[in-house]
């Protein structure tokens, strides 16, 4: 890679254009990097310093659950040993935060947030304009309704069973005064909505759900703030078989969308960090396009334009016809080496702040075409961070890059992930770090699970998997979590989010399961695609999330004990066909991913699971993966022999799975590819990984690839 040499710092050439020509605004490039330089020399000790607190806290943890093996888990004790080291820091004093300039796609219309790897621009595209949903499209393709489309072309019965779905639905969340909507043989949408039956006319219910007609004659109802497009069209196919000429009922969907720089990507350079800030910054501009072939033909994708409609008070009304969206930025951890300083790689992290709001500031300075956030905000997501020092670091590194930038303070917005296990226990003090900034708490539950892991490493064998679920410390996170935002004014101003839906293909499944989020009280859900945000926001539409949010702020404090209490087994024994079962499960899921993540830099892949369960994996559910056989090595429920063994027996079963792959180098027989090693030291080197954190086995592994194609 060629360097280029700016202020004190040497800079990845293709980067430093990629900055100096399109990114910077009105910012003069000497003085650019001059603020970056002494935004390194300021923040990279402190940095370091937090990191290495991680690992003696995690030393201290491992210790105290050393000398007290075998003996009965005592919460008290090991809680007042945690408040000791300084692990539970003291809880504030009641506090609200105050946060301004939000969209109200965060502050107050709940809704499916969908999450993105921003590296690939077809896809981040596709997510920027999953506003906008075809909940007809999103029940045909999918198992929401049972079965699939029978014969090559449209299924006429299939097709009459989504109708009969969806007017069922507007049946319970905007019913008609009278008759049901699959009974509609005519609407007339105007100051009013005339609705015509078989046996007469009629109209909504509640006359709020009515929110005006466009100029083509769609009707858009609203209902708890997302707004539902019932499409008049005679002449499609699906319209001329409809009496009244209904064709489609569009969703508002993807209120949000995460556009992710950090566990759905594999970006381990310069090379790579250019490709995911190129994007991002085409999104900020709004000049973002991807062409692509699709069943035989090349179609160009765009961002989408505004809908317009008109209220039934005659006022033309513009509203967003693409997501709000944020960005991930990566954790605290790792470093690249796409800029160095004194010969040494300089933190991500610091990396992706600086560039990411850089990029912003187009979308900043817009007054009109494809805007993201009206109310002049710019939205990161901070992952991965441990406790209240490290969010504060957050505080004054955001900070920072407004200074340096010359943005009014607060313009930068915080969504703190809350996923590690020092988080969720100081979770107020962390919220209070940034209470101007903070936009939402997520329980990101698959990391936070491999952070359960690996700091109770030494307290014990973990339970199985499949029984994590049910688990107490994780009922008493999502809860805490919702109960935490509400003590701190989150309602009407920020995001009380919950996890992703790791089974892409199961939507089915979804339907029953997901509308659990916002009667938890969280005001959005994460969700793998277009199609599960169409689906998941008619949840929304049968919850109103703030009157859920003002019951449960009357329900005690989800309890500190259960917290804090390790999921691991006492006194059981699993049998060897149960071993067997989930170290084969686990293997082939682990090699799965990092075979496409080391090979050919993808980032974020559905894997079979042993049951051929098609599951999203990305590096948290590597992380649990990769943790969990770890700590069965450790305590002897099983051994690295049979870890290797596993390994080698699911490999011939990965390559099967990837045969139709062209790209694809398989793993056996030979088992020494830099992806099989990855996925075997990502086990046997997992506890020695700091906080078990899977990228610095993957950003090694995939560096050592890119350098032998080279
Ligand atoms: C623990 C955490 O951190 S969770 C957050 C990180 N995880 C994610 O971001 C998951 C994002 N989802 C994905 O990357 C993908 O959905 C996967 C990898 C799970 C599945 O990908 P695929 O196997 O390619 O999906 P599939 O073949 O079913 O669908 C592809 C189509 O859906 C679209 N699509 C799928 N996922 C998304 C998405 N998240 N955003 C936008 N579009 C998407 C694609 O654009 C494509 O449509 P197109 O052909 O019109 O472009
Ligand atoms: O980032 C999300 C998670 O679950 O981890
Ligand atoms: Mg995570």
């Amino acid at each position: 890679m060629s360097y280029v040499k700016r202020s004190e710092i040497d800079v990845s050439a293709d980067l430093a254009a990629l900055i100096e020509n399109e990114i910077l605004l009105g910012i003069d490039a000497d003085h650019f990097w001059d603020g970056y330089v002494a935004l390194l020399k300021d923040l990279v000790p402190e940095n370091r310093a937090l990191l290495a607190k991680r690992d003696e806290l995690q030393s201290q943890i491992d210790a105290w659950y050393t000398s007290h093996k075998g003996q009965t888990f005592d919460v008290e004790a090991a809680n007042s040993y945690l408040r000791e080291i300084g692990y539970i820091q003291p809880a504030p004093a009641p506090f609200e935060i105050n946060v301004e300039n939000v969209d109200p796609e965060i502050a107050t219309v709940a809704g499916p947030q969908l999450v993105v790897p921003v590296m690939n621009a077809r896809f981040a595209l596709n997510a920027a304009n999953a506003r906008w949903g075809s909940l007809y499209d999103a029940l045909y393709g999918t198992d929401a309704i049972e079965g699939a489309p029978s014969g090559k072309g449209y299924d006429a019965a299939r097709g009459a069973q989504v109708v009969a779905w969806a007017r069922a639905h507007l049946d319970q969340v905007a019913p008609l005064a009278n008759g049901s909507w699959a009974d509609v043989q005519a609407v007339e949408a105007g100051e009013t909505l005339s609705i015509t039956l078989g046996d007469g006319a009629t109209t909504l219910a509640n006359a709020d759900h009515y929110a005006g007609y466009r100029d083509n004659g769609d009707v858009m109802l609203r209902v708890n703030g997302l707004l539902i497009e019932i499409k008049i069209n005679r002449d499609s196919a699906i319209g001329a078989t409809d009496p009244a000429g209904i064709s489609d009922i569009r969703l508002e969907s993807a209120l949000t969308a995460i556009q992710d720089c950090e566990d759905s990507v594999a970006a381990v350079d310069a090379e790579d960090k250019c490709v995911v800030y190129a994007n991002w910054l085409g999104l900020m501009k709004g000049t973002l396009q991807e062409s692509f072939n699709k069943g035989g033909k090349v179609m160009t994708r765009r961002l989408n334009d505004d809908v317009t409609y008109t209220a039934p008070d005659g006022a033309g009304v513009t509203h967003p016809g693409r997501a709000l969206v944020l960005v991930r930025n990566v954790g605290h951890l790792m470093t690249n080496n796409a800029i160095m300083w004194n010969g040494e790689e300089t933190p991500e992290g610091i990396m992706d702040a600086v560039i990411t709001v850089a990029c912003a500031m187009h979308d900043l300075t817009k007054t009109d075409g494809l805007r993201n956030s009206r109310a002049g905000s710019v939205y990161v997501v901070k992952p991965k961070m441990h406790g209240p020092e490290e969010v504060a670091f957050a505080n004054t590194l955001y900070g920072r890059v407004e200074d340096m930038l010359g943005l009014p303070r607060n313009t930068v917005k915080l969504g703190i992930m809350d996923e590690e296990r020092r988080t969720s226990a100081n979770l107020a003090a962390c919220i209070n770090a940034v209470k101007t900034r903070c936009v939402f708490i997520n329980t990101g539950f698959l990391d936070r699970t491999g952070d359960e892991i690996h700091t109770m490493m030494q307290a014990g064998p973990v339970i199985p998997r499949g029984e994590m679920a049910q688990s107490a410390w994780l009922g008493a996170y999502e809860n805490g979590n919702v109960d935490t935002g509400l003590a701190a004014g989150f309602t009407g101003q920020a995001q009380i989010g919950k996890g992703m839906w790791a089974r892409p293909d199961d939507m089915a499944d979804m339907l029953q399961a997901k509308i659990g989020h916002p009667k938890a009280g969280a005001n959005t859900a994460w969700v793998p695609s277009p199609t599960a945000a169409t689906l998941h926001a008619t949840h929304y539409h049968h919850v109103n999330v703030t009157d859920v949010q003002n019951d449960l702020r009357a329900r005690p404090h989800a309890s500190l004990d259960a917290l804090l209490t390790p999921p691991v087994m006492i006194g059981r024994n699993v049998s060897d066909e149960e071993v067997t079962r989930e170290l084969e499960n686990a293997c082939q899921s682990i090699l799965g991913y990092v075979v496409r993540w080391v090979d050919q830099g993808i980032g974020c892949s559905k894997v079979p699971d042993i049951d051929d369960v098609a599951l999203m994996e990305d590096r948290a559910t590597l992380r649990i993966s990769a943790q969990y056989l770890a700590n069965w090595v450790e305590h002897g429920i099983c051994t690295k022999d049979q870890v290797e063994a596993a390994f080698r027996r699911m490999a011939p079963k990965v390559d099967a799975q990837n045969a139709g792959d062209a790209a694809y180098s398989p793993m056996a027989p030979a088992f020494d590819g830099a992806a099989f090693n990855a996925a075997r030291a990502l086990v046997i080197e997992g506890i020695a990984q700091p906080s078990g954190y899977t990228e610095p086995l993957l950003y090694k592994a995939r560096l050592s690839v890119k350098q032998a194609a080279k």
